[in-house]
């Protein structure tokens, strides 16, 4: 499949993309991706949240430069717009995470692969040799299941693991569940599992359905708790990162527990419902952490004004779920650079009207609340 991408036929605005993606995806796959939990309330929040935000400009201070880099854990980034950790990308393209790790590359920016992803780690790493990648961890049922990916993750030269914290079950979600729909019952989730030793060792037969069987067992743990945060500190030299913080509470535990970084997120409203918006959350969260560790940030960001606002608030970049996944749709991995040059050049006008020429200048913007 081969699209044309010029700057007529590539849809611009996050609603135009949504329907082109519509057009492209099966009704099952739209529906999960779009979808949020319960009647989201959450999801339109999110979208909401940043709207109830305005920025309050500067004029007259020389933005000829604007500096876009950040950094992080030691390592600087071009731009702070990162792609969001998401699974079973090969119900949206033929491509996957292939050809949006191969996006992130070609600008930059890390890719985030999912534990449920349609590529394995080392699938991955091969196709896209050196660019930074991350690894974002579901923890197993199995211990030895986990232990094995981080490692897998490590030895592939992954640079943080993300531990994702708010999926201990799935959310509520009546989109799926009224069209029968699962996309990990259909497989699409399997490699990182299939190419596991860990894993296999611990199945009497490895037949695709017993993979899938154990996958679906192993992929929701409700016992998570942070006494595994420590374990996972001590089994990996990676700096740990952890996904789908809200309450300013569980950011003091972070830090407390030694954790390198957290991301504030409520998964796009696809998990719990009747929420906070994650944005709301965001400036409670940055003040308790105070500077110990990077405060990282997603859940409906949609244009280059939401990452001005969401850095504006403290959070050192941002990652993007639906806006990318909708570009890999449309264009594959073409689809995907698209999608991350819009955001980066809408971040960048943004920046210079409001009168800001360094991304670590940001927080210095006044936000007011209308
Ligand atoms: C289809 C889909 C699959 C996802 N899969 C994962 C996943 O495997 N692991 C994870 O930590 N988050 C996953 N997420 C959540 C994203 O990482 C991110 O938190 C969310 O998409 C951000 O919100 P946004 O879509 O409004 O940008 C997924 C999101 C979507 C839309
Ligand atoms: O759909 C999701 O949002 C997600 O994170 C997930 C969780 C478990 C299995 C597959 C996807």
């Amino acid at each position: 499949m081969s699209v044309e991408l010029n700057a007529k036929s590539f849809p611009v605005s996050f609603a135009a993309l949504e329907q082109e993606a519509k057009m492209k995806m099966s009704e099952g796959g739209y529906g999960y991706v779009r979808s949020g939990a319960s009647h989201e309330e959450t999801l339109q929040k999110n979208a909401q949240g940043f709207e109830k935000l305005s920025i309050v400009p500067r004029m007259l201070r020389d933005v000829a430069d604007v500096d876009m880099s950040v950094t992080i854990g030691g390592r600087t980034y071009p731009f702070p717009v990162f792609l969001a950790p998401v699974g079973m990308q090969k119900l949206t393209h033929e491509e996957g995470e292939l050809a949006s790790a191969r996006a992130a590359a070609a600008i930059g920016v890390p890719f985030v692969q999912s534990t449920v992803s349609s590529y394995s780690i080392e699938e991955i790493k091969a196709g896209t040799n050196s660019s930074p990648k991350w690894f974002q961890l579901y923890w197993s049922r199995n211990e030895q299941v986990t232990f094995s990916m981080v490692n897998r993750a490590e030895q592939a030269g992954y640079e943080a693991i993300v531990l994702t914290v708010d999926t201990v079950m799935t959310g509520w979600r009546e989109t799926d569940i009224a069209a029968d729909f699962s996309p990990l019952k259909l497989g699409f989730g399997k490699a990182n599992y299939e190419n596991d030793p860990a894993f296999m060792a611990a199945l009497d037969n490895h037949e695709n359905e017993a993979v899938i069987q154990s996958l679906l067992e192993n992929i929701h743990y409700p016992n998570l708790n942070w006494s595994h945060v420590a374990e996972l500190k001590k089994r990996t030299k990676l700096p740990i990162y952890i996904k789908g913080i809200l309450h300013p509470e569980d950011a003091k535990l972070a830090v407390e527990n030694g954790v390198d970084g957290i991301i504030v997120s409520n998964h796009g409203g696809r998990q719990l419902d009747g929420i906070i918006s994650a944005i709301d959350a965001l400036p409670s969260i940055v003040t308790e952490v105070d500077g110990a560790i990077p405060v990282l940030f997603d859940s409906g960001i949609r244009r280059g004004t939401d990452v001005v606002k969401a850095l504006a608030l403290g959070a050192k970049a941002v990652f993007i779920g639906r806006p990318f996944i909708y570009g890999l749709a449309v264009g594959g991995q073409t689809g995907v650079e698209k999608i991350l040059e819009n955001f980066i050049e809408e971040t960048k006008i943004t920046m210079s009207l409001a009168g800001i020429s360094k991304v670590c200048d940001l927080p210095s913007i006044k936000l007011i609340r209308e």
